[in-house]
């Protein structure tokens, strides 16, 4: 664990920009710090690895005092990654990647080994290998950077605005990319970011810094949507903040229907056996596989001829997508049902916006009753 105690930073021309701030970073999790422009969130960074020394307070990590670590071996216990990834462009890719494992003595040939491996790992053809990085996409450039931080097998990670320079749908990949890598190798991950979608989206705490280098709430993403600590707090979270909690609640156990699903070329009494037993208005009508072709209106064929199918829009997956997504699948919906399948596409049942509803508010009420158990902890801390 890392450990900070009432840290303070003074540049010597008097600005502090980091303010008795108080942490714990709990091992194998991603920790984002994230606040407006200048909240003293790199240098919070930077102090951890000490880049920057601490004018007041503690960083303990595992229980020793960072200060009294030589600074060699705390760097190379700690990956760096930075925006625009900060590549060594006389380089090739791999020779990038191998920079710390050639410090510490590896041979050639491992050095290289552990390249390759690291570049599948964080999704790099290994054609780029010997590319140098103009050569190179902005989004590669930063995978390339990851790759880098991790050939040590550091066991903290410390990242600094890594995907701002990206454009969205890049970035999008990126985080993906990096929940997986920490779901395979589980590093202690501290993440920079001004983006508070990006550290809802990542984090497993959220560290909210104001101006003037004070900590205003750390909270696991869902409780900080729902109980903003204050009104900083919330004007930095933004709009929306009860359906983005949704993404928090799985959609497992919505009550899914099957009675109004019929295989295509079903006969008139099938049909009319499915509207009865469902009551429902609209018939979901599947192909051969069970998988969704569309939905029958009222009054229509049997069975539902393709051509008088209404689109059945995006179904969710049962058992993995969250409530919000399922919600966004309803209301997207023509019929205002919204389509369940499991992972291979296949129909597994359809479910009322009202049904997703009641969904919701039980969520939010059982989420009210943790979220007062969890806040008392955070206080604490
Ligand atoms: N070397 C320095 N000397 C004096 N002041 C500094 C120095 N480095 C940073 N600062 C100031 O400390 C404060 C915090 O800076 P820091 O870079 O840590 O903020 P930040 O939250 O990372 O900002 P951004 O999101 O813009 O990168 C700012 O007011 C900044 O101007």
């Amino acid at each position: 664990m890392i450990r900070m105690d009432s840290v303070t930073k003074r540049y010597p021309d008097g600005t502090v920009a980091v303010d008795r701030l108080s942490l714990e970073i709990p091992d194998r999790t991603i920790t984002v710090l994230v606040g407006p422009s200048g909240c003293g969130k790199t240098t919070t960074l930077r102090m951890i690895n000490r880049m920057v020394e601490p004018s007041e307070g503690t960083i303990l990590v595992d229980g020793v005092d960072v200060q009294k670590q030589p600074v060699n071996t705390l760097r190379r216990s700690m990956g760096y990654v930075i925006q625009n990834a900060g590549l060594f462009q006389h380089r090739t890719i791999a020779d990038n990647i191998a920079t710390v494992p050639r410090l510490l003595g590896w041979s050639k040939q491992k050095a290289r080994a552990r390249a390759e491996e690291l570049m599948e790992r964080v999704g790099l053809d290994s054609s780029l290998a010997k590319r140098y990085p103009y050569q190179l996409s902005g989004g590669q450039q930063q995978r390339v950077g990851v790759a880098r931080a991790l050939a040590a097998d550091p066991p903290v990670l410390l990242m600094d605005e890594p995907f701002s320079a990206v454009d969205p749908v890049v970035r999008k990949g990126l985080q993906e990319e990096l929940l997986r890598i920490q779901g395979e190798l589980g590093k202690t991950i501290i993440f920079v970011t001004h983006d508070i979608d990006e550290a809802i989206r990542l984090g497993t705490k959220v560290a909210v810094m104001r101006t003037g280098g004070r900590l205003a709430q750390f909270a696991e993403p869902a409780e900080l949507l729902s109980a903003p600590a204050d009104a900083f707090v919330e004007d930095f979270l933004g709009e929306g903040r009860g359906v983005r909690r949704l993404s928090f609640f799985p959609a497992e156990g919505l009550d899914l229907l099957t009675e109004p699903v019929v295989a295509a070329g079903a006969t008139a009494e099938q049909t009319a056996a499915a509207r009865e037993a469902s009551g429902a208005p609209y018939l979901l009508v599947t192909d051969g596989e069970g998988k969704p072709l569309g939905w029958s209106e009222p009054g229509s064929l049997p069975g539902g001829a393709p051509e008088e199918l209404l689109p059945y829009g995006r179904p969710f997956v049962a058992g993995q997508d969250s409530l919000r997504v399922a919600l966004d699948c309803a209301v997207l919906s023509p019929t205002g049902w919204a389509v369940a399948v499991d992972g291979t596409g296949r129909v597994v049942g359809v479910v009322s916006q009202e049904t997703i509803g009641e969904a919701i508010r039980g969520a939010h009420a059982a989420g009210r009753k943790a979220d007062g158990a969890g806040r008392k902890a955070d206080v604490a801390g």
